[in-house]
């Protein structure tokens, strides 16, 4: 099997070309190509480009545990250059269908920055989806080992916790992270999760977790629904710079809380997995 890597900030995927390979990966297969150890190792798997009659490609996202993902902001900034470095798009915008909606997408710079026009955020709880009655879910409380946080939860075509706070750490993402995606009783389809620390109107700070993967570098959906939330909570203005611990992406919150973004993706290179990766017994997780 051929993938070709890319990375945007640190959080790397892996492009299966159905020219290359024409059925995508099962989800168990998904976890042995994804195995850092056992197989090329991702964050992730980019199913495309697939043909639809709705936008000019459309594209399916793999979770490293085997789970299918609506929408990934990196996702699709990887997947544009990919497109570019194949030469199936220009520098003119192009649409992507995902299982979270279609998006528009623009590779600048000769493939060095890309634009995706990632659909709106919304706060209600049907669509998210978040359990209990229909409202917005704003400056809910959360309770964990005891301890209470405040929780805003998002969508952007995938779900969103966020947890505004003074300063946030990798160590506190990882110990708050597994236990948040997996509340079920609240957050019925998982979500991902992002801790957010407020520099000033114009600049956050955020460590995440993100559901099917764990501990990631950057998200550029994470960003959209992070900037969504400080915008909402009034602490921040439209044009945000997010600062994940693998870089910067740039976020611009329209009047009806859409979502610009625009940041890198880069090439890694081009592999050739063996069949017998596939064949493997992993161990339990
Ligand atoms: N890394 C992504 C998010 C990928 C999907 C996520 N794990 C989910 O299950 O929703 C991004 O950059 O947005």
């Amino acid at each position: 099997m051929i993938f070709s890597k890319y990375h945007a900030l640190g959080n790397d995927y892996l492009v299966l070309d159905p020219e290359d390979c024409p059925q995508c990966p099962s989800p168990e297969d998904t976890v042995k190509i994804c195995h850092r150890n056992f197989g090329l190792g991702s964050d992730g798997i980019l199913y495309g480009p697939e043909k639809t009659d709705e936008a000019d490609f459309a594209l399916r996202i793999l979770n490293p545990d085997g789970s299918e993902a609506e929408k990934s902001g990196n996702g699709l900034r990887i997947f544009s250059r990919y497109l570019f470095d194949t030469g199936r798009v220009t520098d003119k915008p192009f649409t992507v269908k995902t299982l979270g909606g279609i998006v528009t997408c623009e590779v600048r710079d000769g493939g060095d920055t890309i634009e995706v026009e990632m659909g709106r955020v919304s706060f209600h709880s049907e669509k998210i989806p978040v359990t209990g009655e229909p409202r917005e879910v704003l400056d809910e409380p959360v309770e964990i080992k005891g301890k209470t946080w405040r929780s805003y939860a998002a969508t952007i075509g995938n779900p969103h916790v966020v947890l505004p706070m003074d300063k946030v750490s990798k160590e506190l993402a990882c110990e708050l992270g597994p236990i948040l995606e997996t509340m079920i009783g609240r957050f019925p389809n998982r979500t991902n999760v992002q801790l957010l620390q407020i520099l000033d109107r114009n600049n956050i700070k955020i460590e995440i977790w993100e559901r099917g993967a764990g501990y990631t570098l950057a998200s550029g959906s994470s960003s959209s629904a992070a900037a969504a939330v400080a915008h909402k909570m009034g602490a921040c203005d439209r044009d945000i710079t997010v600062h994940c611990p693998g870089g910067d992406i740039g976020i611009r919150i329209g009047e009806d809380f859409s979502i610009n973004m625009v940041g890198p993706a880069t090439r890694v290179g081009r592999y050739e997995m063996d069949e017998a990766v596939l064949k493997q017994t992993l161990p339990p997780a």
